[in-house]
């Protein structure tokens, strides 16, 4: 990377009408100032990186040949909008991206009228950018392009194909386009037959080169055995991909252009400028390199996706902060690792989250019986579903707020049909920095009402693997929900899994925290303090199950303990505690010493993860501030203790 001698130009973009005053050499200046800005974040903190790396041209360039003040631009994902954020009024800002208060990491609205979509889920770009224009038509601005960048590892998402079927019927297609950024990369190298068919249509002027050239030779060389059969079969190949290449997005209604170079700002802008020419729906399929610029990342883009603190150096990089706790995602992949070494009916599905998972192991040993299926969730689930069918005893592991992609063939393939399908819900809950796109904040919601579907939660690390064998040894359909949060262990002899059946931690008559999921050690430490605080005796049940309950447990806590207090990493909405409110409801009970903490109505902004904890009260403090405020409301605590604790403020 070069390092910029003249006075940095970046300051003075303020939005990207400044571009236009830039030489070709300034712009490159520019580039090579705004990789710098990229390399200054992630030595702050964990953020993305290679991607924001590769797409650096491809921003200027785009800013230069539209006018996104009116024309409209989606980056998809948008986890590579830091770029568009630098050259859109934001570069003075970057070193606060992804903390609280701070930038987003995503596009957010909020902060620029050049960000038209908060999103973090990938593949719904073009769809949504051929929506802008469908508007933008209604609304009598025809002259506006409409302009969706996607990544090829978004590409396979079956969403992208029903923009595109649905941009062939024109006029709506008509200044529409996509930029097909091809990196040859998901977060892992991208998988499948689109990703075989790019690659064929990548190498399709090298194709073309070398058609050119045996054409011009064959006729002067005089050929025979092997040297010939390869120089037909060459041939062969060349006149297949210069005739394959970008063929069936032609088919598919769309004028495809390209591969071009996606670093070379001159080839850009002319390629762009043709494209603004064109009558749409355009594909222009570009190259790039993730990681560009930043020779660790170019080597090694899966680690560099999103990598944890680093600062360079000469041999390269130093990280920052080395983590060496154990999380539950690492304990949900042992215990499948051990499930297939002893079960060679289970499988274990990723939907292009290998590493995020934690499933390299079990990708590596078990290369039959493990399924990268790209980003393509409802598929993952329904071929899952067929799997099952088939015998076998599936696991789709996915992060919460994915699974949502999912949702009709969860109820149509899975639960309807009552086929043993896993589904490891990971990232349950508050996830941190990423924020509101990615909190796994519904699923309880969302699961709990299928027929067939057991809901279960482990309350440490103690509970895992039980938890995931049990769901193997079932013969229908479970989910199980877990956060992004490092491992806690219970002192106990586990209770083991029974169906329907909470874990009786603590009996205590004053109060009860009947707790889903990770929030059960804070829930000890809690009832810990409100003893040695405010003299309250307070119990703690582990519930294991949010479907099915264990009503039992649940009314003997609602009769015997002067207050129960739910605590769960959901949305209050439809969650547990409103299982636990229908439970009492349905056996007749009063619930008027019944509370709910959880996720309140509202998005939780990008911060760090405990500090979402606390804004919403679902830390130690707020599970003793909602739990004294209820004994007090109900006269079990004194008034007067109310504002003893040190963090009394009102629960989310
Ligand atoms: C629906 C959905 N599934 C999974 C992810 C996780 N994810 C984020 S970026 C990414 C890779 C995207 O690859 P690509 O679109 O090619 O972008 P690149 O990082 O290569 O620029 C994945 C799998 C997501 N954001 N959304
Ligand atoms: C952009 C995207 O969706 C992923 O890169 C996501 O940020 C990964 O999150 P984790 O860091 O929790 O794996
Ligand atoms: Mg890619």
């Amino acid at each position: 990377m070069t390092t910029p001698t003249t006075p940095p130009i970046l300051p003075r973009i303020q939005s990207p009408a400044d571009l236009h005053a830039l030489s070709e050499a300034e712009l490159r200046q520019l580039a090579a100032e705004m990789r710098e800005e990229l390399i200054g974040v992630v030595g702050l903190r964990s953020a993305h990186f290679a991607s924001n790396l590769g797409v650096v041209e491809l921003c200027l360039a785009l800013h230069l040949a539209f006018d996104f003040s009116k024309d409209r631009l989606i980056w998809d994902t948008g986890h590579q909008i830091y770029p568009h954020k630098l050259i859109t009024g934001r570069a003075a800002q970057i070193g606060s991206i992804r903390t609280k208060g701070g930038l987003m990491g995503y596009p957010n609205p909020a902060e620029s009228p050049y960000d038209l979509f908060m999103t973090g889920h990938a593949g719904a770009a073009p769809s949504t950018a051929l929506g802008l224009h469908a508007g933008d038509l209604l609304m009598g601005r025809p002259e506006r392009y409409s302009v969706a960048v996607i990544g090829d590892g978004a590409f396979p998402s079956g969403i992208v194909y029903e923009a595109m079927n649905n941009a062939a019927a024109k006029p709506h297609g008509r200044r529409f386009i996509i930029i097909l950024n091809d990196n040859k990369m998901s977060i892992c190298p991208r998988v499948g037959g689109i990703a075989y068919y790019l690659d064929k249509a990548r190498m399709a002027p090298e194709y073309n080169r070398a058609n050119k050239l045996v054409r011009k030779l064959l006729p002067h060389i005089p050929l025979v055995g092997d040297q010939a059969d390869r120089l037909l079969q060459q041939f062969k190949d060349a006149v297949k991909a210069s005739v394959h290449g970008g063929m069936i997005f032609e088919e598919l209604g769309f004028k495809y252009i390209g591969p071009i170079d996606g670093h070379d700002l001159a080839t850009l802008n002319s390629y762009l400028e043709k494209v603004k020419a064109m009558d749409g729906p355009i594909l222009l399929h570009v190259l790039t390199d993730k990681g560009r610029g930043f020779e660790p990342a170019e080597k090694d883009p899966v680690s560099f996706h999103a990598p944890a603190p680093f600062q360079r150096c000469e041999e390269g990089i130093i990280p920052l902060k080395s983590s060496s706790t154990r999380a539950y995602t690492n304990a949900v992949s042992d215990a499948l690792f051990a499930a297939m070494r002893r079960d060679p009916r289970v499988a274990v599905l990723t939907a292009a989250m290998c590493e995020g998972n934690k499933l390299q192991k079990i990708r590596d040993a078990f290369p039959d019986r493990f399924f990268d299926v790209g980003i393509c969730e409802a598929h993952a689930v329904t071929f899952a579903a067929g799997m099952a069918k088939a015998g076998a005893r599936p696991v789709v592991d996915i992060y919460s707020t994915f699974l949502q992609r999912g949702y009709d063939h969860i109820f149509q393939e899975v639960s309807l049909q009552d086929l043993p399908v896993v589904f490891c819900m990971d990232r349950a809950g508050l996830v941190g920095s990423d924020g509101p796109t990615h909190h796994g904040s519904y699923d309880l919601a969302y699961m709990r009402v299928f027929p067939n579907l057991v809901v279960m939660a482990p309350g440490d690390a103690k509970d895992v693997a039980p938890m995931i064998d049990w769901a193997l040894a079932h013969d229908h359909p479970v989910a199980l929900r877990y956060p992004k949060a490092n491992l806690e262990e219970v002192q106990r002899d586990p209770q083991p899994i029974e169906l329907g059946q909470a874990e009786v931690l603590e009996w205590e008559t004053d109060g009860m925290l009947i707790a889903l999921g990770a929030q059960v050690p804070d829930c000890l430490r809690a009832a810990e303090r409100l003893r040695a605080e405010h003299g309250l005796r307070v119990g703690v049940i582990n519930a294991r199950f949010a479907k099915p309950l264990d009503t039992n447990t649940i009314v003997k806590a609602l009769d015997e303990c002067g207050f129960v207090l739910t605590v769960e990493e959901g949305c209050l909405m439809g969650g547990f505690g409103s299982a636990v409110l229908e439970a009492a409801n349905d056996a007749g009970r009063s619930t008027t010493h019944l509370r709910r903490l959880g996720l309140p109505d509202r998005f939780i902004l990008h911060a760090e993860r405990d500090e979402q904890l606390a804004e919403v009260g679902l830390d130690v403090d707020g599970i003793v501030r909602s739990a004294l405020e209820l004994a007090q409301h109900l006269g079990i605590a004194p008034e007067s203790t109310a504002t003893d604790s040190s963090s009394a403020r009102s629960a989310g």
